[in-house]
């Protein structure tokens, strides 16, 4: 029997991030800011809270496409390099004060096109803005590492253009690519030009998959276009069937998600909002953390979601019972998973993530013990 880890100890817990959206994880009192700053007119409201509670309202949506709708208000006021350096600065100290040590976060530079400025201006204000909040976090007490991922918008027809970017901006802090945006409808293999180029550019890509649509989704993803992991991959167990007895059996894409080590960035409170999941409880990642895949624990949308990933910990902590073990096996899949290279992986796994949480369990241990030592007089 472990101990239930505290909330604080969570927070404190070093934490790996794969899947975070930019514009879906801006602080509330900048999209206001940014607003009034830019012109954009089109927010319900000029009030902070009101306005948290509005974006939070995308948690009734109940589906993916009802969910995306609020996204149109945080890139409405992405349209400037000043915007969007912001954002990202602020993403980065967030990141960093809530123990995220390492993250990549994504974002469609195509929506930001909207008042003209070009792709490459996009990027190269995240990647300043990403620069700018590490160096404040460390400044603050908090180490955190940021690598961007480009995303192309699945129902657009820009992934290759975008793929482009991600192969030229790769030695500058872009580390890989996806496909975001609705999924029914949009199947993978509609931008199967642009990961075959990847491939042949030896790109890192993760592709949405088996979130707002099942396996032949997650099938296109991995086996025509070669994704390295799945973002969500939650209907993955439609591929599993629970017998009487409660043993498991795997059909034969699930068990190559397994075998294969497929990581897993699963996003339990967002799979709730976008109705894919009915509730945390419910989710499956206990399910494929049991059978072994390789789960991951991620955000997707911090300002939509009402999230963070000390909240999503403590959430499968309650659900689940998870204590701090658990909380490593995820930390430490993510950072086996990461984009970055192999030996920065490896480093930030046996220097930062594991000496963390034995830091935190020799406080458990010596709580205990001094709660039951007796007393010296
Ligand atoms: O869970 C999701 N599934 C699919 N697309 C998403 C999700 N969350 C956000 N986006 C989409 O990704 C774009 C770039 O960041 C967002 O504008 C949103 O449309
Ligand atoms: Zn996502």
């Amino acid at each position: 029997m472990h101990d239930v880890p505290t909330l604080d100890q969570i927070r404190r817990a070093p934490k790996v991030l794969l899947h975070d959206h930019l514009d879906g994880g801006v602080r509330p009192r900048t999209v206001l800011e940014l607003a009034e700053q830019t012109g954009y007119d089109a927010l319900p409201t000029s009030d902070v809270d009101e306005t948290e509670k509005w974006f939070a309202a995308a948690c009734e949506a109940g589906s993916l496409e009802e969910y995306l709708e609020r996204f149109v208000h945080t890139v409405g006021v992405m349209q400037t390099p000043d915007a969007i350096s912001r954002v990202a600065a602020e993403c980065a100290e967030d990141l960093a004060a809530d123990g995220v040590v390492y993250a990549e976060v994504r974002y469609a530079p195509e929506l930001s096109t909207q008042r003209g400025l070009s792709l490459d201006e996009v990027v190269e204000a995240m990647l300043d803005g990403f620069r700018r909040g590490a160096a404040d976090a460390e400044r603050a007490g908090h180490r955190i590492r940021v690598g961007v991922l480009l995303c192309a918008m699945r129902q657009e027809t820009r992934a290759q253009e975008i793929a482009e970017l991600a192969v030229k901006y790769r030695d500058a802090g872009v580390v890989g690519f996806d496909i975001a945006g609705p999924e029914a409808g949009f199947p993978p293999t509609r931008s199967l030009d642009a990961f075959e180029y990847l491939r042949r550019e030896n790109c890192h890509f993760t592709i949405h998959a088996g979130e707002g649509f099942g396996l032949p989704s997650i099938w296109e993803a991995i086996q025509w276009c070669g994704a390295a992991r799945l973002g969500h991959g939650v209907r993955i167990v439609d591929d599993i069937t629970i017998g009487a007895d409660g043993t498991a059996e795997l059909g034969r894409l699930a068990s190559f998600v397994r075998d294969r080590r497929i990581p897993l960035e699963m996003c339990p409170r967002s799979n709730v909002h976008t109705g894919t999941v009915p509730s945390v409880a419910d989710h499956p990642i206990a399910l494929l953390r049991d059978l072994h895949f390789r789960v991951t624990v991620n955000t997707d949308n911090r300002l939509m979601s009402q999230t963070s990933m000390t909240r999503e910990f403590s959430e499968l902590v309650e659900q689940f019972g998870y204590g701090l073990d658990d909380l490593q096996w995820f930390t430490v899949n993510a950072m086996k998973s990461a984009f970055i290279p192999f030996p920065q992986r490896l480093a930030l796994i046996n220097e930062v993530i594991k000496p963390g949480y034995a830091a935190l369990r020799s406080e458990s241990l010596f709580g205990r013990v001094a709660d039951h030592a007796p007393a010296i007089s």
